[in-house]
């Protein structure tokens, strides 16, 4: 289970952006975060995946701290591949950096051979993403962070990626949190959704 327990977070001496966070999700849930803009959402997938430490309390991976260094077993797609991959490096050795995926599943999200030997910046957005996505899909990942990450895609490739996603994810037991703006998107995909505004508000008022 990934869990976060009285979880806070504020960037230096601002106010806090998460406030005693109790959340959690198991292997093989796909559970979504909404939320209006500017709420946390985004700041709350760092924390899951170490990327910001928390300020108070902590997350926990199947019971234990996330490491400091190696991968990470949950594993964060952004909106924007680009900023995700080395910009100096070939597909093929970006695509190596955890665990090579196998021939099915690059074909399965539609990556051509021809894109292997191209750097990034020769690949369009939905290219890229697809990428990203075929490099989390390997068997160190337990769980996926999912921040908008079809947000900027076209209907069939965001529903192409979400297919081979979910699929993924049932058969490997990876646990998903998706973040996004998108009702439809998250009824469709998800068990259940916490919806960040409604559980401000509760925290408040039990205060
Ligand atoms: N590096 C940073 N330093 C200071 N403040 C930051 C930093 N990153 C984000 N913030 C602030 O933290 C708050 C939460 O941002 P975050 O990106 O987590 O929100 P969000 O809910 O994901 O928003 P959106 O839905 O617009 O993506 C915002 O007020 C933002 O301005």
């Amino acid at each position: 289970m990934l869990k976060t327990e009285h979880l806070s977070f504020r960037y230096s001496q601002q106010s806090w952006i998460v406030h005693d966070l109790n959340l959690s999700l198991e292997r093989g849930e796909v559970v979504g975060l909404t939320g209006p803009s500017g709420l946390g959402k985004t700041t709350i997938g760092k924390l899951l995946a170490g990327y910001l430490q928390p300020t108070q309390g902590k997350v926990t991976c199947d019971g234990q701290p996330l490491p400091n260094k190696g991968y990470c077993p949950v594993h964060l797609i952004f909106q924007n591949p680009e900023l995700a991959v080395n910009p100096r490096w070939q597909i093929n050795k970006i695509l190596a950096e955890g665990q090579p995926p196998s021939a099915d599943l690059l074909a399965s999200l539609g990556i051509h051979q021809s894109w292997l030997s191209r750097y990034p910046h020769e690949l369009s957005g939905g290219e890229l993403q697809r990428i990203a996505v075929a490099r989390s899909l390997n068997s160190h990942t337990r769980y996926l962070i999912a921040d908008e990450m079809t947000a900027m895609l076209d209907a069939n490739t965001q529903a192409l990626i979400w297919q081979v996603v979910i699929k993924y994810a049932k058969e490997h037991e990876v646990g998903i949190l998706v973040i996004s703006h998108e009702a439809p998107l998250l009824k469709r995909l998800c068990n259940r959704t916490i919806d960040l505004s409604t559980l401000i508000y509760q925290n408040t008022a039990l205060k």
